[in-house]
């Protein structure tokens, strides 16, 4: 860890039965690729991920993607006592089994709608995720004007089918409303009773799970996952997943190091 870490940091480290690590997927464990289906975990995650996940209260994942496609790409079947909290926290998965309510409604109209509304835009991916629909345009000559380009016409077909626009890195994404990574982080810090919590993200879906960390009232440590595409505060900012995954073994290096032995 780093020679004057942070309070948050120090409460987890002098008491890891009550520390909750909160992991965004995409940008955070997996670097970012071009095609959202290549997507994979830094390959030293799994065993970063199990050795933590056997010292801390848990670890709980919270993504945009399907807790399942989260739990695949990432290799995360093994780590102790996860929880993966899919699609912003709608869909939770544990100990194998997931648990997900309905599909939205609005979502045969946004399959219907979507691939006529991107049509004639060259590299614009449209991703099915089952219960949310996402327009890529990092594969477009210009990223961020095919973005800014698809912005109305996306939020008026999402406001048609009652569905809310989440956007983030080249991506807009089509997702039921009543949940963010923010809800979903303080329900589980609750249902834990957690003493300690860290959030680490990249990425604009992830800041409502940093103010959760900071209106928890919990010692409590943001980390941002660093890339040019976007700056966000947090407490610790670190070098994208290789350096999310050093601070992590850090950690547990740390916890380790303080064990009765
Ligand atoms: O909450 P997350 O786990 O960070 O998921 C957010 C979105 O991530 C994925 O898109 C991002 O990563 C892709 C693969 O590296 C990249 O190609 C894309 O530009 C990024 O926006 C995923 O495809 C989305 O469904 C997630 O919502």
């Amino acid at each position: 860890m780093t020679a004057n870490p942070p309070d948050g940091l120090k409460a987890i480290v002098a008491d890891p039965g009550g520390a909750v690590i909160g992991l965004d997927f995409d940008g955070t464990l997996s670097p970012i690729v071009s095609d959202p289906a290549e997507a994979r975990i830094h390959p030293d995650g799994p065993e970063v991920l199990v050795r933590l996940g056997g010292l801390v209260g848990a670890v709980v994942v919270v993504t945009g993607r399907p807790a399942a496609t989260a739990v695949e790409y990432g290799s995360l079947a093994g780590v102790p006592g996860l929880v993966v909290l899919g699609h912003y926290g709608l869909e939770r998965w544990e100990a194998g089994a997931l648990a997900a309510p309905p599909v939205h409604p609005g979502l045969d109209l946004v399959r219907a709608g979507l691939p006529r509304l991107v049509e004639g835009w060259d590299g614009v991916r449209v991703e099915d995720k089952e219960r949310a629909m996402a327009v890529h345009t990092r594969q477009a000559a210009d990223p961020w004007a095919t973005l800014e380009a698809l912005r109305e016409p996306v939020a008026a077909l999402a406001a048609e089918a009652g569905l809310v626009v989440e956007p983030g890195k080249f991506v807009l994404e089509l997702r039921p409303p009543g949940m963010d990574k923010g809800m979903a982080l303080s329900a589980f810090l609750r249902e834990r009773a957690a003493r300690s919590v860290l959030f680490a993200g990249d990425d604009l879906g992830d800041l409502a799970a940093f103010a959760a960390v900071r209106a928890s009232g919990l010692p409590g440590v943001t980390v941002f996952s660093g890339s040019p595409e976007i700056e966000v505060e947090a407490d610790i900012v670190v070098d994208g997943p290789p350096g999310v995954l050093e601070l992590l073994g850090s950690i547990a290096d740390a916890i380790e190091g303080e064990a009765p032995r």
